[in-house]
This record gives C-alpha cells, sequence and structure tokens, in this order.
C-alpha cells in the first residue's frame, strides 16, 4: 500500500471510435489524474504517462490507426507503459483471436496481455447483461462491482500462466456464459477487462487502474 506514489498521472484514452468520452469522464473524477484527455495521434500519446483503450469496435480502431500511421506508436507504447484496454480495447492487447468477428483471425492486434480471446462470444447486442462481479484489490472489494457486458470477447485461454494474474470471473451462469468465465485479467502494466466500467458511476476500476499506473511508473520508469 505505501508503495503508491503520491504523484498525479496524466491519462489519454484512445479516441479513434468506440466510448471514449465516458473513461474521459470517470477518469476526471479521481484526485490521483492530473488530467484524463483524448489521444487520437503520436504527438499526443507522448504526453500521456498510462492509456485507456476503450470499448467499440477493435476492427475499426485498428484500421484507423493503420491507415494513419499511428499503429506503430500505440504498439510501442503498449509495450512498457501502463495501459488497460476496456472490451474492444482487451481484444487489442490480446495476443491472437481464436473466433468471431469478420476477419477470421487476421485482424491486427497490439498483444501483450498474454491472452487469447473469442470475439463476440457473449453474444449480440440484444444478449447484453449486467453482471455483479467481485474484484480483486479493488476498493471497497466486497461491495459488488457492476459490470456491463455488450457484444463482449470471451478470454479462451491465458497464454502465460505464470505471468497473467485473473483479477475477476463471472459468478454464475449467464445465457451461454458459464460461471467462473474468466473477464478480468493484468499482466505486469497490462489490464484488460471483457466489461465496461466506463458505463457505470462506478469509479472504482479506474481508481484500481490508476494505482496501478502510478505504482508501475514509480517502480520502472522513474
Ligand atoms: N463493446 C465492445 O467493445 C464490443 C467489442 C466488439 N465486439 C469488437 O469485437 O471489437
Amino acid at each position: 500500500m505505501t508503495q503508491t506514489t503520491e504523484q498525479k498521472i496524466r491519462i489519454g484514452v484512445l479516441a479513434l471510435q468506440g466510448a471514449f468520452s465516458e473513461h474521459i469522464i470517470l477518469l476526471n473524477t479521481l484526485p490521483q489524474v492530473s488530467e484524463a484527455v483524448a489521444v487520437r495521434n503520436a504527438e499526443e500519446l507522448a504526453q500521456v504517462d498510462a492509456l485507456v483503450i476503450p470499448g467499440g469496435e477493435s476492427t475499426t480502431m485498428a484500421l484507423i490507426a493503420e491507415r494513419s500511421g499511428f499503429w506503430p506508436d500505440l504498439e510501442n507504447f503498449v509495450r512498457t507503459r501502463p495501459t488497460w484496454g476496456t472490451c474492444a480495447g482487451m481484444i487489442l492487447l490480446s495476443e491472437k483471436i481464436t473466433s468471431g468477428g469478420t476477419l477470421k483471425g487476421d485482424q491486427k492486434l497490439l498483444g501483450g496481455l498474454g491472452i487469447s480471446i473469442r470475439r463476440n462470444a457473449f453474444g449480440s447486442q440484444k444478449e447484453s447483461f449486467e453482471a455483479g462481479l467481485h474484484i480483486e484489490g479493488l476498493e471497497d472489494a466486497e461491495r459488488l462491482f457492476s459490470g456491463v457486458f455488450i457484444r463482449a470477447p470471451v478470454m479462451d485461454e491465458i497464454l502465460e500462466p505464470e505471468n497473467v494474474q485473473v483479477v475477476a470471473k463471472l459468478e454464475r451462469d449467464y445465457g451461454k456464459t458459464p460461471k467462473g468465465t474468466i473477464v478480468a485479467v493484468k499482466k505486469g502494466h497490462l489490464l484488460g477487462t471483457a466489461f465496461h466500467p466506463e458505463l457505470t458511476r462506478d469509479n472504482r476500476v479506474h481508481l484500481y487502474f490508476v494505482k496501478m499506473a502510478q505504482d508501475w511508473i514509480a517502480q520502472n520508469l522513474n
């Protein structure tokens, strides 16, 4: 606990497509954040300490980043800087896609999170749901966090069990998705959540990421 640095950090939210403004609003409620800003290009990325890749369409985000020449900068950033991917963002941080979507595995990924995923595996938009979750390490952890799942990816396999920490699992069956399905993981400076904490008023997962980023920066980058 005492290791957490008091230094405020500047957080970027990738704003090529998707639910980025909701993340910016919630991050700006945290006293540990000096400022949360939209990031659309390499210049803006160079000015932030940590990054959030939001939900949306991972294929579209990858395409826009590639066409504008921004992709290699993103790849470099996520290799060493704290990054959190929610839903589509988590897909981009995964190592491989085993099924789902139209690109059949040839979708570009940033990687790093040590997991493989299935896109859209919880079902269609109509099958969106909310699940009460216990998230390890969250402030006031006994209080359930409401996880919102919208065409979410399912984590298929943990490819690096020695490095990937499971942070949350489904606590009962939801449709075809069984109890025990992993919905949040952490690996070093990377965090992935299959759900959308930015669509709630609860900023505890944002706080979790910010503290994780502060610790990482204090221990590895200063
Ligand atoms: N809500 C979401 O971010 C959905 C993710 C989307 N299905 C994708 O594959 O990118």
